[in-house]
Protein backbone atom coordinates (compact mmCIF):
# COMPACT_ATOMS: atom_id res chain seq x y z
CA UNK A 1 0.00 0.00 0.00
CA UNK A 2 1.26 3.35 -0.71
CA UNK A 3 1.65 6.07 1.96
CA UNK A 4 -1.26 7.95 2.45
CA UNK A 5 -0.91 11.39 1.39
CA UNK A 6 -0.71 14.62 3.63
CA UNK A 7 -3.82 16.55 3.34
CA UNK A 8 -5.03 19.93 4.91
CA UNK A 9 -1.11 20.61 5.98
CA UNK A 10 -0.31 24.96 5.83
CA UNK A 11 1.54 26.15 2.47
CA UNK A 12 4.94 25.24 3.52
CA UNK A 13 4.38 22.01 5.24
CA UNK A 14 2.86 20.84 2.15
CA UNK A 15 5.44 22.22 -0.33
CA UNK A 16 7.96 20.80 1.71
CA UNK A 17 6.34 17.40 1.42
CA UNK A 18 6.41 17.36 -2.01
CA UNK A 19 9.59 18.53 -2.89
CA UNK A 20 10.89 15.49 -0.76
CA UNK A 21 8.53 13.20 -2.90
CA UNK A 22 10.29 14.59 -5.95
CA UNK A 23 13.63 13.87 -4.65
CA UNK A 24 12.61 10.65 -3.47
CA UNK A 25 11.68 9.68 -6.41
CA UNK A 26 14.47 10.60 -8.25
CA UNK A 27 13.27 13.58 -10.17
CA UNK A 28 15.79 16.39 -11.58
CA UNK A 29 16.62 18.53 -8.56
CA UNK A 30 17.92 21.19 -11.62
CA UNK A 31 17.35 21.79 -15.19
CA UNK A 32 20.87 21.45 -17.04
CA UNK A 33 22.96 23.94 -18.11
CA UNK A 34 23.07 25.61 -21.44
CA UNK A 35 25.00 28.92 -23.49
CA UNK A 36 23.28 31.09 -24.04
CA UNK A 37 23.76 34.50 -26.17
CA UNK A 38 23.38 37.64 -23.80
CA UNK A 39 20.76 38.90 -26.05
CA UNK A 40 18.62 36.00 -25.58
CA UNK A 41 19.96 35.71 -21.37
CA UNK A 42 17.39 37.87 -19.68
CA UNK A 43 15.02 36.15 -16.94
CA UNK A 44 17.35 33.31 -17.46
CA UNK A 45 18.78 31.90 -14.50
CA UNK A 46 22.80 31.96 -14.37
CA UNK A 47 23.79 28.15 -13.78
CA UNK A 48 27.91 29.15 -12.09
CA UNK A 49 29.07 32.46 -11.02
CA UNK A 50 30.36 35.25 -13.95
CA UNK A 51 33.53 36.35 -13.05
CA UNK A 52 35.30 39.41 -15.38
CA UNK A 53 37.54 38.59 -18.04
CA UNK A 54 38.59 42.26 -18.06
CA UNK A 55 38.43 45.13 -16.43
CA UNK A 56 35.80 47.84 -17.20
CA UNK A 57 37.02 50.76 -17.72
CA UNK A 58 39.65 48.93 -19.17
CA UNK A 59 42.07 52.12 -18.91
CA UNK A 60 42.36 55.26 -16.93
CA UNK A 61 39.65 57.68 -18.40
CA UNK A 62 38.58 60.93 -18.65
CA UNK A 63 35.40 61.34 -16.83
CA UNK A 64 33.92 64.97 -18.38
CA UNK A 65 34.66 66.91 -21.35
CA UNK A 66 37.64 69.20 -20.33
CA UNK A 67 41.45 69.13 -20.21
CA UNK A 68 43.68 66.88 -18.56
CA UNK A 69 46.07 68.26 -16.28
CA UNK A 70 48.51 67.48 -14.20
CA UNK A 71 46.89 68.05 -11.12
CA UNK A 72 50.24 69.32 -9.12
CA UNK A 73 50.04 72.13 -11.90
CA UNK A 74 46.42 73.36 -11.64
CA UNK A 75 45.87 75.15 -9.05
CA UNK A 76 42.41 77.89 -9.10
CA UNK A 77 44.03 80.73 -11.68
CA UNK A 78 46.94 78.73 -13.32
CA UNK A 79 47.44 79.59 -16.65
CA UNK A 80 48.71 76.23 -18.47
CA UNK A 81 50.79 75.21 -21.50
CA UNK A 82 50.99 71.78 -20.51
CA UNK A 83 47.23 69.93 -21.10
CA UNK A 84 45.37 67.93 -23.50
CA UNK A 85 42.11 68.47 -24.59
CA UNK A 86 39.46 64.79 -23.87
CA UNK A 87 36.53 64.18 -23.64
CA UNK A 88 34.09 62.17 -21.82
CA UNK A 89 35.36 58.70 -22.12
CA UNK A 90 38.56 59.41 -23.75
CA UNK A 91 41.93 56.82 -22.68
CA UNK A 92 43.62 59.47 -20.24
CA UNK A 93 47.08 60.48 -22.25
CA UNK A 94 50.23 59.04 -20.47
CA UNK A 95 50.89 60.93 -17.44
CA UNK A 96 48.63 63.33 -16.82
CA UNK A 97 46.50 62.37 -14.06
CA UNK A 98 43.43 64.51 -13.36
CA UNK A 99 40.90 66.48 -15.70
CA UNK A 100 39.75 69.77 -15.49
CA UNK A 101 35.81 70.37 -17.03
CA UNK A 102 35.56 72.39 -19.88
CA UNK A 103 33.05 74.87 -17.52
CA UNK A 104 35.95 75.35 -15.47
CA UNK A 105 38.64 76.75 -18.67
CA UNK A 106 39.39 79.69 -20.44
CA UNK A 107 41.33 78.84 -23.39
CA UNK A 108 43.53 82.29 -24.50
CA UNK A 109 45.41 81.58 -27.56
CA UNK A 110 47.22 77.78 -27.11
CA UNK A 111 46.86 78.18 -23.08
CA UNK A 112 44.30 77.15 -20.55
CA UNK A 113 43.46 79.48 -17.99
CA UNK A 114 41.82 76.75 -14.54
CA UNK A 115 39.10 78.21 -12.98
CA UNK A 116 38.67 75.63 -10.21
CA UNK A 117 41.96 73.88 -8.69
CA UNK A 118 41.75 70.15 -9.56
CA UNK A 119 43.41 67.51 -7.26
CA UNK A 120 44.59 64.01 -8.53
CA UNK A 121 42.81 61.39 -9.70
CA UNK A 122 40.03 64.59 -10.46
CA UNK A 123 37.41 63.89 -13.17
CA UNK A 124 39.17 60.15 -13.86
CA UNK A 125 37.24 57.49 -13.91
CA UNK A 126 40.36 54.50 -13.08
CA UNK A 127 40.46 50.99 -14.60
CA UNK A 128 38.55 49.09 -12.98
CA UNK A 129 36.39 51.59 -11.40
CA UNK A 130 33.06 49.62 -12.80
CA UNK A 131 34.58 45.73 -12.57
CA UNK A 132 38.01 44.37 -12.51
CA UNK A 133 39.32 41.73 -14.46
CA UNK A 134 39.19 38.19 -12.39
CA UNK A 135 36.31 39.75 -9.59
CA UNK A 136 32.89 37.88 -9.19
CA UNK A 137 30.98 40.00 -11.32
CA UNK A 138 27.24 37.94 -10.49
CA UNK A 139 26.82 35.01 -8.82
CA UNK A 140 25.28 31.74 -9.89
CA UNK A 141 20.80 31.63 -9.46
CA UNK A 142 21.03 35.06 -10.64
CA UNK A 143 17.88 35.70 -12.74
CA UNK A 144 19.00 38.18 -15.08
CA UNK A 145 18.28 41.70 -15.55
CA UNK A 146 18.98 43.98 -18.82
CA UNK A 147 21.66 45.45 -16.53
CA UNK A 148 23.22 42.38 -15.85
CA UNK A 149 23.78 41.15 -19.22
CA UNK A 150 24.91 44.39 -20.59
CA UNK A 151 27.68 44.62 -17.21
CA UNK A 152 28.62 40.89 -18.83
CA UNK A 153 29.00 42.06 -22.02
CA UNK A 154 31.37 45.57 -20.57
CA UNK A 155 33.12 42.70 -18.69
CA UNK A 156 34.29 40.53 -21.87
CA UNK A 157 31.46 38.16 -22.10
CA UNK A 158 29.35 37.65 -25.36
CA UNK A 159 27.54 34.15 -23.86
CA UNK A 160 26.62 33.50 -20.21
CA UNK A 161 25.81 29.66 -18.94
CA UNK A 162 22.50 29.56 -17.90
CA UNK A 163 20.07 26.68 -16.63
CA UNK A 164 17.90 25.37 -19.64
CA UNK A 165 14.30 26.62 -19.25
CA UNK A 166 12.24 24.38 -17.43
CA UNK A 167 9.59 22.80 -19.77
CA UNK A 168 6.23 23.02 -18.66
CA UNK A 169 3.34 20.76 -19.89
CA UNK A 170 -0.15 21.90 -19.00
CA UNK A 171 -2.74 18.82 -19.26
CA UNK A 172 -6.26 20.87 -19.97
CA UNK A 173 -9.12 18.19 -18.57
CA UNK A 174 -12.79 18.07 -18.25
CA UNK A 175 -15.55 16.70 -20.67
CA UNK A 176 -16.97 20.25 -20.46
CA UNK A 177 -13.57 21.98 -21.43
CA UNK A 178 -13.55 23.46 -25.27
CA UNK A 179 -10.13 25.03 -26.52
CA UNK A 180 -10.38 28.58 -26.84
CA UNK A 181 -11.82 30.03 -30.01
CA UNK A 182 -14.37 27.32 -29.56
CA UNK A 183 -18.19 27.90 -30.50
CA UNK A 184 -19.94 26.77 -27.33
CA UNK A 185 -22.81 25.03 -26.44
CA UNK A 186 -24.67 25.11 -22.81
CA UNK A 187 -22.46 23.57 -20.19
CA UNK A 188 -19.42 24.05 -22.30
CA UNK A 189 -16.27 26.03 -20.81
CA UNK A 190 -13.55 27.58 -22.45
CA UNK A 191 -9.99 26.51 -21.40
CA UNK A 192 -9.09 29.52 -20.29
CA UNK A 193 -6.92 27.96 -17.62
CA UNK A 194 -4.45 26.44 -20.00
CA UNK A 195 -4.03 30.16 -21.14
CA UNK A 196 -3.43 31.27 -18.01
CA UNK A 197 -1.01 29.18 -16.43
CA UNK A 198 1.55 29.00 -19.60
CA UNK A 199 1.31 32.68 -19.32
CA UNK A 200 2.12 32.41 -15.70
CA UNK A 201 5.16 29.66 -16.41
CA UNK A 202 6.50 31.94 -19.21
CA UNK A 203 6.41 34.85 -16.77
CA UNK A 204 9.02 32.67 -14.92
CA UNK A 205 10.94 31.82 -18.08
CA UNK A 206 10.02 28.28 -18.99
CA UNK A 207 9.02 26.95 -22.05
CA UNK A 208 5.05 25.42 -21.86
CA UNK A 209 3.90 23.12 -23.92
CA UNK A 210 -0.17 23.02 -23.80
CA UNK A 211 -1.49 19.63 -24.55
CA UNK A 212 -5.35 18.29 -25.80
CA UNK A 213 -7.89 18.76 -23.66
CA UNK A 214 -8.97 15.30 -21.77
CA UNK A 215 -12.05 13.51 -21.27
CA UNK A 216 -12.67 12.59 -17.75
CA UNK A 217 -11.68 9.37 -18.30
CA UNK A 218 -9.20 7.79 -15.99
CA UNK A 219 -7.47 5.65 -18.91
CA UNK A 220 -6.74 8.35 -21.19
CA UNK A 221 -6.19 10.38 -17.96
CA UNK A 222 -3.25 8.12 -16.81
CA UNK A 223 -1.62 7.82 -20.72
CA UNK A 224 -1.88 12.05 -20.95
CA UNK A 225 -0.22 11.98 -17.80
CA UNK A 226 2.29 9.53 -18.24
CA UNK A 227 3.02 11.37 -21.80
CA UNK A 228 3.06 14.88 -20.63
CA UNK A 229 5.46 13.50 -17.53
CA UNK A 230 7.67 11.97 -20.31
CA UNK A 231 8.75 15.67 -21.87
CA UNK A 232 8.46 17.46 -18.95
CA UNK A 233 10.25 19.17 -16.31
CA UNK A 234 6.71 19.60 -14.48
CA UNK A 235 3.46 19.15 -15.29
CA UNK A 236 0.31 20.70 -14.45
CA UNK A 237 -2.91 18.88 -15.05
CA UNK A 238 -6.00 20.98 -14.46
CA UNK A 239 -9.24 19.99 -12.34
CA UNK A 240 -10.35 16.86 -11.66
CA UNK A 241 -8.59 17.81 -7.91
CA UNK A 242 -11.97 17.40 -5.89
CA UNK A 243 -14.76 14.89 -5.11
CA UNK A 244 -16.86 15.05 -7.83
CA UNK A 245 -17.85 12.09 -10.49
CA UNK A 246 -15.16 13.09 -12.80
CA UNK A 247 -12.16 14.18 -10.35
CA UNK A 248 -9.62 11.59 -10.77
CA UNK A 249 -6.49 13.36 -10.80
CA UNK A 250 -5.45 12.30 -7.56
CA UNK A 251 -6.26 8.69 -8.30
CA UNK A 252 -4.26 9.07 -11.70
CA UNK A 253 -0.84 10.73 -9.79
CA UNK A 254 -0.89 7.72 -8.02
CA UNK A 255 -1.38 5.78 -10.61
CA UNK A 256 1.77 7.51 -12.87
CA UNK A 257 3.69 7.59 -9.45
CA UNK A 258 3.04 8.96 -6.03
CA UNK A 259 0.69 11.33 -4.58
CA UNK A 260 2.51 13.04 -1.89
CA UNK A 261 -0.22 15.70 -1.26
CA UNK A 262 -4.42 15.86 -1.87
CA UNK A 263 -5.33 19.40 -0.14
CA UNK A 264 -3.66 22.33 1.54
CA UNK A 265 -5.11 24.71 4.09
CA UNK A 266 -5.25 27.22 1.93
CA UNK A 267 -8.31 28.49 0.00
CA UNK A 268 -8.43 29.38 -2.77
CA UNK A 269 -6.65 25.94 -3.94
CA UNK A 270 -8.03 24.15 -1.22
CA UNK A 271 -7.96 20.35 -2.83
CA UNK A 272 -4.24 20.56 -5.14
CA UNK A 273 -2.99 18.00 -5.58
CA UNK A 274 0.80 17.36 -5.15
CA UNK A 275 2.74 14.28 -6.66
CA UNK A 276 4.95 13.00 -8.96
CA UNK A 277 4.54 10.74 -12.60
CA UNK A 278 7.57 9.03 -13.66
CA UNK A 279 10.52 11.39 -12.47
CA UNK A 280 8.23 14.37 -13.06
CA UNK A 281 6.84 16.72 -10.24
CA UNK A 282 2.90 17.08 -10.77
CA UNK A 283 0.74 19.69 -9.52
CA UNK A 284 -2.77 19.12 -9.95
CA UNK A 285 -4.35 22.46 -10.13
CA UNK A 286 -8.35 22.90 -9.21
CA UNK A 287 -10.18 24.15 -11.87
CA UNK A 288 -11.83 27.13 -10.43
CA UNK A 289 -9.84 29.82 -12.44
CA UNK A 290 -8.67 31.58 -8.95
CA UNK A 291 -7.60 28.42 -7.19
CA UNK A 292 -5.53 27.35 -10.22
CA UNK A 293 -3.76 30.61 -10.67
CA UNK A 294 -2.81 31.08 -6.64
CA UNK A 295 -1.68 27.50 -6.79
CA UNK A 296 0.55 28.01 -9.42
CA UNK A 297 1.98 31.02 -7.12
CA UNK A 298 2.38 29.09 -3.91
CA UNK A 299 3.45 25.74 -4.88
CA UNK A 300 4.28 25.57 -8.55
CA UNK A 301 6.89 28.98 -8.67
CA UNK A 302 8.95 27.72 -5.68
CA UNK A 303 8.87 24.54 -7.87
CA UNK A 304 10.33 26.68 -11.11
CA UNK A 305 12.45 28.71 -8.89
CA UNK A 306 13.98 25.37 -7.83
CA UNK A 307 14.90 23.84 -10.69
CA UNK A 308 16.42 26.83 -11.46
CA UNK A 309 18.40 27.10 -8.62
CA UNK A 310 17.17 30.73 -7.50
CA UNK A 311 14.34 32.02 -5.45
CA UNK A 312 10.93 32.80 -6.93
CA UNK A 313 10.37 36.37 -7.85
CA UNK A 314 9.64 38.65 -4.69
CA UNK A 315 5.67 40.22 -4.47
CA UNK A 316 6.56 43.78 -2.90
CA UNK A 317 4.56 44.33 0.15
CA UNK A 318 2.44 47.46 1.09
CA UNK A 319 0.96 48.33 4.54
CA UNK A 320 -3.14 49.45 4.14
CA UNK A 321 -5.79 49.85 6.35
CA UNK A 322 -8.53 47.65 5.73
CA UNK A 323 -12.40 48.96 4.82
CA UNK A 324 -14.03 46.12 5.84
CA UNK A 325 -13.47 43.42 8.84
CA UNK A 326 -12.46 39.48 7.47
CA UNK A 327 -13.29 36.37 9.24
CA UNK A 328 -10.77 34.22 9.10
CA UNK A 329 -11.77 30.32 7.78
CA UNK A 330 -10.97 27.74 11.32
CA UNK A 331 -9.04 25.40 9.18
CA UNK A 332 -7.32 27.37 6.32
CA UNK A 333 -5.91 30.20 5.24
CA UNK A 334 -6.99 32.72 3.46
CA UNK A 335 -5.88 34.39 0.46
CA UNK A 336 -8.02 37.51 -0.10
CA UNK A 337 -8.00 39.34 -3.36
CA UNK A 338 -8.43 43.32 -2.52
CA UNK A 339 -8.13 46.48 -4.35
CA UNK A 340 -6.58 49.48 -3.29
CA UNK A 341 -6.88 53.07 -2.94
CA UNK A 342 -5.61 56.30 -1.43
CA UNK A 343 -6.60 57.71 1.45
CA UNK A 344 -4.38 61.15 2.23
CA UNK A 345 -1.09 59.28 2.78
CA UNK A 346 -2.83 55.77 3.92
CA UNK A 347 -3.64 53.18 1.90
CA UNK A 348 -6.98 51.50 1.77
CA UNK A 349 -7.57 47.76 1.02
CA UNK A 350 -11.34 46.76 0.20
CA UNK A 351 -11.71 43.14 0.10
CA UNK A 352 -13.33 41.54 -3.07
CA UNK A 353 -15.21 38.12 -3.35
CA UNK A 354 -13.50 35.18 -1.72
CA UNK A 355 -15.41 32.82 -4.38
CA UNK A 356 -12.81 31.11 -6.71
CA UNK A 357 -14.48 30.79 -9.84
CA UNK A 358 -14.71 34.81 -9.94
CA UNK A 359 -11.84 35.45 -12.20
CA UNK A 360 -12.28 39.10 -12.10
CA UNK A 361 -11.30 39.51 -8.41
CA UNK A 362 -7.82 38.69 -9.88
CA UNK A 363 -8.07 41.05 -12.55
CA UNK A 364 -9.65 43.68 -10.19
CA UNK A 365 -7.38 43.19 -7.63
CA UNK A 366 -3.98 45.17 -7.00
CA UNK A 367 -3.10 42.66 -3.86
CA UNK A 368 -3.62 40.16 -1.51
CA UNK A 369 -3.99 39.75 1.63
CA UNK A 370 -2.91 36.60 3.70
CA UNK A 371 -4.98 35.50 6.58
CA UNK A 372 -3.77 33.19 8.96
CA UNK A 373 -6.27 30.18 10.01
CA UNK A 374 -7.86 30.15 13.06
CA UNK A 375 -7.00 33.61 14.12
CA UNK A 376 -9.68 36.41 14.85
CA UNK A 377 -9.94 38.40 11.38
CA UNK A 378 -8.70 41.85 11.35
CA UNK A 379 -11.11 44.39 11.99
CA UNK A 380 -12.21 47.82 9.61
CA UNK A 381 -9.16 50.58 10.25
CA UNK A 382 -6.81 47.57 10.94
CA UNK A 383 -3.43 47.28 9.58
CA UNK A 384 -2.85 44.85 7.25
CA UNK A 385 0.46 43.93 4.92
CA UNK A 386 -0.82 43.49 0.95
CA UNK A 387 1.56 41.47 -1.36
CA UNK A 388 0.97 43.49 -4.51
CA UNK A 389 -0.01 41.91 -7.91
CA UNK A 390 0.33 44.71 -9.57
CA UNK A 391 3.36 47.48 -9.37
N1 LIG B 1 -18.38 18.22 -2.83
C1 LIG B 1 -17.36 19.05 -2.98
N2 LIG B 1 -17.29 19.81 -4.09
C2 LIG B 1 -16.25 20.64 -4.26
C3 LIG B 1 -15.26 20.76 -3.27
C4 LIG B 1 -15.37 19.93 -2.11
O1 LIG B 1 -14.51 19.97 -1.21
N3 LIG B 1 -16.40 19.10 -2.03
N4 LIG B 1 -14.25 21.62 -3.45
C5 LIG B 1 -14.53 22.80 -4.24
C6 LIG B 1 -13.33 23.53 -4.47
S1 LIG B 1 -12.69 24.31 -3.11
C7 LIG B 1 -12.77 23.65 -5.67
S2 LIG B 1 -11.43 24.71 -5.88
C8 LIG B 1 -13.27 22.95 -6.84
C9 LIG B 1 -12.13 22.20 -7.53
O2 LIG B 1 -12.62 21.65 -8.69
P1 LIG B 1 -11.89 20.50 -9.48
O3 LIG B 1 -10.44 20.68 -9.44
O4 LIG B 1 -12.42 19.19 -9.04
O5 LIG B 1 -12.33 20.85 -10.96
P2 LIG B 1 -13.69 20.61 -11.70
O6 LIG B 1 -14.73 20.21 -10.74
O7 LIG B 1 -13.43 19.76 -12.86
O8 LIG B 1 -13.96 22.10 -12.20
C10 LIG B 1 -14.25 23.16 -11.35
C11 LIG B 1 -14.62 24.38 -12.20
O9 LIG B 1 -13.48 24.79 -12.94
C12 LIG B 1 -13.77 24.85 -14.34
N5 LIG B 1 -12.60 24.50 -15.14
C13 LIG B 1 -12.01 23.29 -15.19
N6 LIG B 1 -10.99 23.32 -16.07
C14 LIG B 1 -10.95 24.55 -16.58
C15 LIG B 1 -10.11 25.17 -17.56
N7 LIG B 1 -9.12 24.49 -18.17
N8 LIG B 1 -10.33 26.48 -17.84
C16 LIG B 1 -11.33 27.15 -17.23
N9 LIG B 1 -12.17 26.61 -16.29
C17 LIG B 1 -11.98 25.32 -15.99
C18 LIG B 1 -14.87 23.82 -14.48
O10 LIG B 1 -15.59 23.95 -15.65
C19 LIG B 1 -15.68 24.05 -13.23
O11 LIG B 1 -16.51 25.16 -13.39
O12 LIG B 1 -14.24 22.01 -6.50
C20 LIG B 1 -15.22 22.46 -5.57
N10 LIG B 1 -16.18 21.42 -5.38
O1 LIG C 1 -10.34 25.95 -2.35
MO1 LIG C 1 -11.41 26.14 -3.60
O2 LIG C 1 -9.98 26.41 -4.33
O3 LIG C 1 -12.18 27.26 -2.56
O4 LIG C 1 -11.93 27.41 -4.42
Amino acid sequence: MPPEPAHDLPAAESLAIWLEACRAAGCPERTPAEVVPLNRAVGRVTAEPVLARRSSPAYDAAAMDGIAVHAAQATAGAVLTDFVVVDTGDPMPTGYDAVVMREDVTFVDDKAEVGKAAEPGKHVRPVGEDVREGETLLPAGLRLQPWDVAAAAAAGHENLTVHQAPRVAIVPTGDEIRPLGSRLEPGDILDTNSLMLAAQAEELGCRTRILDIVPDEPPQLLAAMRDAAATSDLVLFIAGSSKGRGDHTADVVAAAGALAVHGVAVRPGHPVVLGVAGRTPVLGAPGYPVSAALTFEVFAAPMIAALMNTAPPRRAVVEARLATGLNSTESSEDWIRVQLSSDGDDLVATPLTRRAGVLTSLVRADGIVVLPAGTPGPGAGDRVPVRLLRT
